[in-house]
């Protein structure tokens, strides 16, 4: 089994038992000729596929069953793979996938949803005033990029509005990199912020989540000029900005690299993630729960990670270990922030 390879939703519903199995794309016999891109949007079951440098549009063969395609998602497809207007592919597999972020409707919902395919970034945008930041949307997307088997970044955006530092002191156990973004007078972003974000960026796919009225939009569009993301005010009854971009969609930079925008995050919900092999996230920390009773939550008196830390003399380890429970912690509960 690759690492990932307990991500890939098909196999998780279709194939509980993979061992001794083949993978599944070559599973399939047929269409040796399938030309293969990448799915850059998805709207009302017509996907947007990029192939090389041409943009197809296709649709699933029925023989694909119920596997999900989302953005991301690298497939092969047969039929009329030109390009041309009017045209239309056919999607005929999905190529196994190296991350994937998911969310559940809620908590309590252990159904999860695939968001994005095969991205190795997760920008986690957070504005630093309007609306207020709040570290427990940062903690579970923090939860749910570790999850993916993502990097994390830290995204603060409107510094003109406010410091960021305070916010960020939240994270410096768990050594997250981070990139701060400020408007300037005139209402464009600060230049500098944004070719420091473009490095952050370059030659990976990065998914951009936060809460709606962040800014991602406006980042997105100053990386890549001409997308025209809608962009729209906050809402001064909720804090909230309308949603104003309604479907994921992957956008290619200049530099080479892909931005992948979503709808505003309402609801992330992590009823999916495991406790027991979250830990597993923290190199320095995981050897510890040697030391814990069965079925520890790492959350409770017995834990033996506190032991191992004073132990070990794990260099910034109570902090560290502060951090894990905190992340565990914003699993649970109803999302608010
Ligand atoms: N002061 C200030 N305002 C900003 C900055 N960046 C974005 N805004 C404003 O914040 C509002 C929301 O920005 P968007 O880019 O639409 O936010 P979004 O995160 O894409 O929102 P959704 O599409 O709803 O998810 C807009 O009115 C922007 O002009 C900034 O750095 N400083
Ligand atoms: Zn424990």
């Amino acid at each position: 089994m690759g690492r990932y390879d307990h991500l890939d939703e098909s196999v998780v519903r279709e194939r509980p038992s993979r061992r001794n199995t083949r993978p599944r794309s070559k599973d399939r016999p047929a269409h040796e000729d399938a030309v293969t891109g990448m799915v850059v949007g998805v709207d009302r079951g017509r996907y947007t596929v990029r192939v090389q440098d041409r943009t197809v549009v296709a649709m699933r063969a029925r023989e694909l069953g119920r596997t999900r395609i989302v953005v991301g998602d690298v497939v092969g497809m047969v039929g009329d793979t030109s390009g041309d207007p009017d045209t239309l592919a056919r999607i005929v597999r999905v190529e196994d996938r190296r991350t994937v972020l998911r969310r559940s409707a809620d908590d309590s919902d252990t159904v999860e949803r695939v968001i994005v395919a095969n991205a190795e970034q997760l920008v986690i945008v957070t504005a630093v005033a309007d609306p207020e930041p709040r570290t427990r949307m940062v903690d579970r997307c923090l939860v749910a990029a570790y999850d993916a088997g993502m990097d994390p970044l830290l995204l603060l955006t409107k510094a003109d509005l406010g410091d960021p530092e305070e916010f960020l002191s939240h994270y410096r156990a768990l050594d997250v990199p981070h990139v701060v973004s400020r408007g300037t007078s005139d209402g464009a972003l600060d230049a500098a912020g944004v070719a420091e974000i473009g490095r952050h960026l370059a030659g990976r796919t990065s998914v951009l989540v936060g809460h709606s009225g962040v800014g991602k939009s406006t980042v997105v569009n100053a990386l890549v000029p001409g997308t025209d993301r809608a962009t729209g005010p906050v809402n001064v009854v909720t804090g909230r900005g309308r949603h104003t971009s309604s479907s994921a969609v992957a956008l290619e930079l200049a530099g080479g690299g892909w931005v992948v925008d979503t709808p505003g995050v309402r609801s992330f919900g992590l009823g999916h993630v495991d406790p027991a092999t979250f830990v597993e996230h923290f190199e320095d920390l995981a050897p510890g729960t040697a030391l814990c009773p069965r079925g520890c939550s790492h959350d409770e008196p017995a834990c033996g990670l506190d032991e191992w830390v004073r132990r070990e003399s794990v260099p910034h380890g109570v902090e560290r270990l502060g951090s894990l429970r905190r992340l565990l912690r914003s699993r649970s509960g109803e999302e608010r922030g």
